[in-house]
């Protein structure tokens, strides 16, 4: 008698279940375009394929771009790959994109984050300005603000060039020694370095070789990264509960590092033996009685500005070293703008000297070919890009090519910058090449390029939304104007004294005698080209090979690198000096001032 009734109830169980999947896959989201799911993996099978089928551990914008294609290029598509990940929207262009980041009456704050940032909670703290919504949101950013404005950061130029004396001092080093090294190691402990003392005016000592020297605060945050390298770490934390207790313990020893800082800086603010100028001092400016609640939400901060800060900026300087390495009519060009602001002495020394001078604050934004360069890299490899959600039952409409609306809610929208700054409908024929002197005339890259009646003053072409390697809106990224300045002066103090040559992956093809071969586009032609990959890697040091999985879906917020941390070998320019005055001398420059 049972077993009949058993039967029936599997047989309507089935028959149910298998509807739901058939219509979740196939009806759902008809009208979104997408390559056609399979009824019962949807993109899972397709994704796997593609992952496998591509460029070893390449990030999955590579993975979008080959999807776009296929679907001639939509303005947005969808990849299904539940139940590895919610169902993804791409958007590939501008004007669906501004949808999204933009204010309206339904999201006074622009479209909330996804829930896929929740992955990175135990590195930025659960009260972050990254992860925040709402008031608590606008709140925060107003609390920080003031420390990341424009007029501010620049009194910060003495702190961020003291950090670059350890840096060049290492870079000569392998000058003389020729020996190759990972680019983006260095640049990364620099700018974390640089964060560290803009935000809270401490020594992280990130820039030192051996490990034993470095801080205690940079070993955990690498030890905190580390747990995020490898296969299967996004799944959800009860199904890896050991690794969830090591990421929670490491985060608690990194709080016990920070507390006592931020305890500090208010009782020498109460002083008044500070002169309160970091982000965290402006911060904790009128706060009268400092709570424990107070300073965990500003450990929080701290945690987020360190993380946010140093991997972006330290990806855009990798790029732009080996862009400039690949292109000599643009690092001529380059190297002819700083002789015209600083001089023909190419030497770092003089270039700080010259910034720290009255009147330097003012050579940091007059730099419109350089300003164009960074531009350019960061619209072709942008670092970042903004996962958000609607939340279920918000009723966000998007019209879709076809004129259908479609809801596009409890889904992760990815406005994927990498689609949407090589829009063949806005870059034309160029849309894959470096050209920097496509932003001539508007080579802003500052705050101001978030404002869409700023940017149409300007007598130039390319639409404000269709660069925004920033993001754009109320959730746009705080630390524009501080990776701004850094790219800057970094760029200002070296691109004159190194040369620098890509080896491995990237490296160039020489001809019969040796030389490098200019290609019809004035890039130098390469044997093989450096792609980008999605995971955390140990500062910079990329080495671990990953199998593709899904699960990559899941952490598209995490920065694209540089696939082999920029290999290279760098020897002193024609013109550079052979001594090194500048290791000496930054220190000295800034004791004076
Ligand atoms: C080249 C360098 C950088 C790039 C390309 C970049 C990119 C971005 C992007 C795309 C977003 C938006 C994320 C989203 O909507 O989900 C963002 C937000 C953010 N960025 Fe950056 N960033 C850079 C440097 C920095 C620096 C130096 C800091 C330093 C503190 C920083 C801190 C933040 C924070 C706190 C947010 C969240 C802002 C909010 O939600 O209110 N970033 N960044």
């Amino acid at each position: 008698m049972l077993a009949p009734i058993l039967l029936t109830a599997f047989a309507v169980l089935a028959t149910y279940l298998f509807r739901k999947i058939r219509w979740a896959r196939l009806e759902q989201f008809k009208n979104i375009p997408q390559i056609k799911p399979s009824a019962f993996w949807g993109h899972l099978k397709l994704m796997g394929e593609l992952m496998s089928s591509g460029r070893e551990n390449a990030h999955p914008d590579e993975m979008f771009v080959e999807i776009s294609e296929q679907l001639g290029r939509p303005p947005c598509f969808l990849v299904d790959a539940r139940p590895a990940s919610w169902p993804t929207l791409l958007v590939a262009n501008h004007e669906t994109a501004e949808q999204i980041s933009r204010v309206t009456k339904q999201f006074p704050w622009a479209v909330p984050k996804s829930p896929s940032f929740q992955d990175v909670i135990h590195v930025v703290g659960y009260k972050s300005l990254l992860i925040q919504e709402g008031e608590e949101w606008k709140q925060l950013r107003k609390m920080f603000n003031p420390g990341f404005a424009p007029s501010h950061l620049i009194t910060m130029l003495p702190a961020i060039l003291g950090k670059l004396s350890r840096f060049l001092q290492l870079m000569d080093t392998y000058a003389a020694t020729g020996e190759v090294f990972s680019l983006s190691k260095p640049i990364i402990n620099l700018t974390f370095d640089i964060i560290g003392a803009v935000v809270m005016d401490t020594d992280v000592d990130a820039q030192h070789e051996k490990d034993e020297d470095r801080s205690q605060l940079i070993r955990l945050f690498d030890e905190l990264s580390q747990t995020y390298t490898g296969q299967g770490q996004n799944i959800p934390w009860y199904f890896r509960p050991r690794l969830e207790y090591r990421r929670i313990g490491i985060a608690r020893q990194i709080d016990n590092i920070l507390k006592p800082i931020v305890r500090q800086k208010h009782a020498e603010l109460k002083r008044g033996s500070t002169k309160g100028r970091t982000v965290l001092d402006l911060s904790l400016q009128g706060i009268d009685d400092l709570t424990e609640a107070y300073v965990s939400l500003a450990c929080d901060q701290i945690k987020t500005f360190l993380f946010a800060g140093h991997d972006t900026t330290a990806i855009l300087l990798s790029w732009t070293f080996y862009e400039l390495s690949r292109s000599p009519r643009v690092l001529k060009t380059v190297r002819d703008e700083l002789d015209d602001l600083f001089g023909p002495d190419p030497d770092p020394e003089s270039v700080i000297a010259k910034l720290l001078a009255p009147g330097g604050e003012e050579l940091v934004s007059r730099m419109p070919y350089i300003s164009a360069v960074i531009k350019e890299v960061l619209r072709l490899r942008p670092p970042a890009g903004s996962a958000r959600m609607s939340p279920k039952g918000a009723g966000l409409m998007m019209r879709m090519q076809n004129g259908e609306d479609v809801c596009i809610d409890n889904m992760i929208i990815y406005l994927c910058g990498h689609l949407i700054q090589r829009d063949r409908n806005v870059y034309g024929e160029t849309a894959d090449d470096f050209v920097p002197e496509r932003w001539l005339g508007d080579s802003d890259t500052s705050e101001r390029t978030n404002d869409d009646a700023e940017g149409s003053k300007q007598e130039n072409k390319i639409t404000p939304g269709a660069w925004r390697p920033f993001e754009r809106g109320p959730r746009s990224c705080i630390g524009q104007e501080l990776a701004n300045i850094e790219a800057r002066v970094i760029i200002a103090a070296i691109a004159r004294r190194y040369d620098i040559t890509k080896v491995g992956l990237g490296e160039l093809a020489l001809n019969e005698k040796g030389e490098p071969v200019l290609n019809e586009k004035g890039q130098y032609k390469v044997k093989s080209e450096v792609y980008q990959v999605s995971r955390a890697h140990r500062s910079g040091v990329v080495g671990r090979v990953r199998r593709p999985s899904t699960d990559s879906l899941q952490t598209i917020q995490v920065t694209a690198k540089p696939v082999d941390g920029m290999k290279v070998k760098i020897k002193l320019a024609p013109n550079a000096t052979t001594s090194r005055p500048s290791v000496v001398g930054v220190g000295d420059l800034l004791n004076h001032r």
